[in-house]
Formats: C-alpha cells, sequence, structure tokens
C-alpha cells in the first residue's frame, strides 16, 4: 500500500507539488491522470526516493523512501520516461545483469526472464543488443527489467506509449496478472481507455495538487457526465486549471 500525505516539492521558483495526498491500495491498478506538466512525473520520482521531497509525508508499505531507500527500491520496479538501456549488452545479459542488482539467484534469473519474454512478446530482441532498438522494442525491456523481480509495487509512467496493439494488449495481460498476484500498480498515462477497461482507481492531479480520487464511475457520477474524458476535463478545468 502506498500512502501519500500532502506532498510538496519545487523546482526552484517552479511548485511542481503543491500538495498531493492520496492512498493507491494493493491489488489494484491506480491511474494518474492529469494534464501535462500537473505533476505526475515528479510525484512518481518523489515516491521511489529519486527525488527529496520538500514537505509531506510518504510510507510505501509502512517505510518512508527518504528515510530507507534500499528496502523501497527492493520492493518497487519503477518504469521511467528514461529507459537508461546499455546499447552493447543483449536483452538477456541486461536483464540478468539487473536481476542481479536486484539479489535475485541465477536459475531465478533465468526462469523469470523466460516468463517475462513470453509476458511481453520479446522472443524477437531477447537475445540482441539494444542498439538500434525501436521505441516499442525499448519500452518492452525496460518494462521487462521493471517486472523481473516481482516487485510488491509497481510504478509505470506512461508505459503504453510508444507500443503496437499486441504489445498494448500483452502489457494489460501483465498487470492484470499482477494486479492478481496482490501488487500494488500505480500507472500515469493519458490514455483514457486504459484507465476505463484496466484501472480499479484514478487519482486526478492538476497543477501540482490531487483534485480526485475514485472509480472511473464514481468520477463519472460526482461529476454528473457519462464519459471519463468529459469527467476528467470537468474535474480539471479546459486549461487543467482546477474547477
Ligand atoms: N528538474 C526540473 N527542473 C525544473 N522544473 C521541473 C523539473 N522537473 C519537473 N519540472 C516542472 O515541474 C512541473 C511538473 O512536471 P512533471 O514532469 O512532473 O509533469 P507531468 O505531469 O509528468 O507532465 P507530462 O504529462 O507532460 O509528462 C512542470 O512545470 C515541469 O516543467
Amino acid at each position: 500500500m502506498i500512502e501519500v500525505r500532502d506532498v510538496r516539492k519545487s523546482f526552484g521558483d517552479v511548485k511542481a507539488l503543491k500538495g498531493v495526498s492520496f492512498t493507491a491500495r494493493d491489488a489494484q491498478i491506480t491511474a494518474l491522470l492529469g494534464p501535462n506538466g500537473a505533476g505526475k512525473t515528479t510525484l512518481l520520482r518523489t515516491l521511489v526516493g529519486l527525488l527529496r521531497r520538500d514537505a509531506g509525508s510518504i510510507a510505501i508499505d509502512g517505510v518512508d523512501p527518504q528515510q530507507d531507500p534500499m528496502s523501497v527500491r527492493r520492493n518497487i520496479g519503477f518504469l521511467t520516461d528514461q529507459f537508461g538501456l546499455y546499447e552493447r549488452l543483449s536483452t538477456r545479459e541486461y536483464l540478468a545483469y539487473f536481476g542481479q542488482l536486484n539479489g535475485m539467484s541465477k536459475p531465478d534469473i533465468a526462469r523469470r526472464i523466460d516468463q517475462v519474454t513470453e509476458l511481453l512478446g520479446m522472443e524477437d530482441i531477447v537475445n540482441r543488443r539494444s542498439k538500434g532498438f525501436s521505441q516499442g522494442q525499448r519500452i518492452k525491456v525496460a518494462l521487462a527489467r521493471t517486472l523481473l523481480h516481482k516487485p510488491r509495487h509497481l510504478l509505470l509512467d506512461e508505459p503504453s506509449r510508444g507500443l503496437d496493439v499486441m504489445s498494448t494488449r500483452a502489457l494489460r495481460r501483465a498487470l492484470v496478472l499482477l494486479r492478481e498476484q496482490g501488487c500494488c500498480v500505480i500507472m500515469a498515462t493519458h490514455v483514457m481507455q486504459e484507465v476505463t477497461h484496466l484501472c480499479d482507481d484514478v487519482i486526478v492531479i492538476a497543477q501540482g495538487q490531487s483534485v480526485a480520487q475514485g472509480t472511473p464511475q464514481q468520477l463519472c457520477e460526482r461529476t454528473g457526465i457519462a464519459s471519463l474524458e468529459d469527467a476528467f476535463v470537468s474535474l480539471v478545468g479546459e486549461e487543467g486549471i482546477v474547477a
């Protein structure tokens, strides 16, 4: 479970987070919805302890990532917008390296590489070096790395960008499986269809503030609007300004 209370973060004069609060539960996929520049990436980076918050509290299964970053990172998979692939390593070598960093045994690593390769349909690239990989291929490798150690918490920053239809479906299947296994998934996305079909809970963030949380249906009921996309626009205002 991830609990966030009144988290604030500025970069100089830019107030990226101005008070974000929510709870993301285990065995749920929680969408983080917000306009460009709303603070989603900043929030995710703060949750894993890559950025220091200025104020507020964060508890990941009760642990503050600022107090104990290593223990939090062992239990988290984080897909960022920067994939950080090593071009001279094959996908298999790259995944094995991260498996070792996460303290997995060799047989475990070999088994999991086979599983994520099948899950994400990566058979064609698992033995290729990543130099020259397409955007979709790069994101698959990064996703595989994120899933390899079966993290208790999964934070995904726009995971389906650049994926083709088959890969998007594979990603959704992988997330549903993780949810069944009790994983707490938070996913920043702009794809409303993904939210409607996949997500149990939605956090709406605008201008650095959390403005609403609920199931897609609850957000529609709250705004009196049938479509989630229109409800979202109503909640954040046409210009991304909180209604
Ligand atoms: N390192 C930084 N230095 C200065 N400003 C930053 C930095 N990182 C983020 N910001 C600013 O903080 C605000 C929130 O940015 P963030 O990337 O978190 O938004 P986002 O919701 O992820 O946006 P998008 O949907 O466009 O990816 C923006 O105004 C951005 O310009």
